[in-house]
């Protein structure tokens, strides 16, 4: 076990924002060596994904038994979809000191924030909703049924910004990558954090003693 546990960092914010490609620029360097927390879904595979690095594609079956044996942190059903953050390798890493960056929706990241509030809770906001209808048609993933669900579950999400702790327009992806890293690099120098650092070493190095 480490003597610093890790951040617990959510990444979320409406469908379309571009959440995924932001996650994606901040660990194609991943200068800090976040750990990106694999989600479970019982949605179809999209071209180009694959099971266990993108998500763990499961039936609804397998995704239920998930939630009956309590190992899930949070889940959501997501327009007709399950989706949620497995807990253990969550734990397994934050014990060890790695800061852990979970990238959902806002409804289970509202449940992460009642089960783990000393999470860091990042909302990633589109310039405006004309901008983030034209990202979502634009990925060409989604039927116009699909982009409209979306589109109205945003109204909703954008009203929860209230809930987190900080906000980053995605206007530019570099520099929202640079303000997400800013964010965590900020918290982890956060004088509540130090101190417990400090008395924990101070701890730790009596304790030798005795
Ligand atoms: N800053 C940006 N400027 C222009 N286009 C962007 C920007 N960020 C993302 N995009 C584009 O917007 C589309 C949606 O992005 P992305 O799939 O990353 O969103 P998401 O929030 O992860 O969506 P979902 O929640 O549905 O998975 C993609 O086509 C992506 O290339
Ligand atoms: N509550 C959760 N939401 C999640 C999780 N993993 C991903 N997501 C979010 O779902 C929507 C749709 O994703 P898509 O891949 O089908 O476009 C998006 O907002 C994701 O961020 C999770 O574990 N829990």
């Amino acid at each position: 076990m480490s003597d610093t546990r890790g951040l617990l960092i959510v990444l979320s914010g409406p469908s379309g924002v571009g959440k995924g490609t932001v996650r994606a620029a901040i660990f194609k360097n991943n200068i800090y060596n976040y750990v990106y927390s694999v989600s479970a879904t019982t949605r179809q595979m999209r071209p180009g994904e694959v099971d266990g690095v993108d998500y763990y594609f499961t039936s609804r079956e397998e995704f239920e038994e998930l939630i009956e044996e309590d190992a899930l942190l949070e889940h959501a059903e997501y327009v007709g979809n399950y989706y949620g953050t497995p807990i253990r390798a969550i734990e397994d890493n934050l014990s060890k000191g790695h800061d852990v960056f979970l990238e959902i929706e806002v409804q289970g990241a509202m449940k992460v924030r009642e089960r783990m509030p000393d999470g860091i809770f990042i909302f990633l906001a589109p310039p405006n909703l004309n901008e983030l209808e034209s990202r979502i048609t634009g990925r060409g993933t989604d039927n116009q049924e699909i982009i409209y669900e979306r589109m109205q579950k945003a109204r909703e999400e954008i009203d929860m910004m209230k809930h987190y702790d900080y906000v980053v327009v995605n206007d530019e992806v570099d520099c929202a990558v640079n303000k997400v890293n800013g964010i965590i690099q900020s918290e982890h120098l956060k004088v509540s954090r130090v101190v417990d650092q400090i008395k924990l070493q101070i701890h730790n190095y009596f304790q030798k003693g005795e």
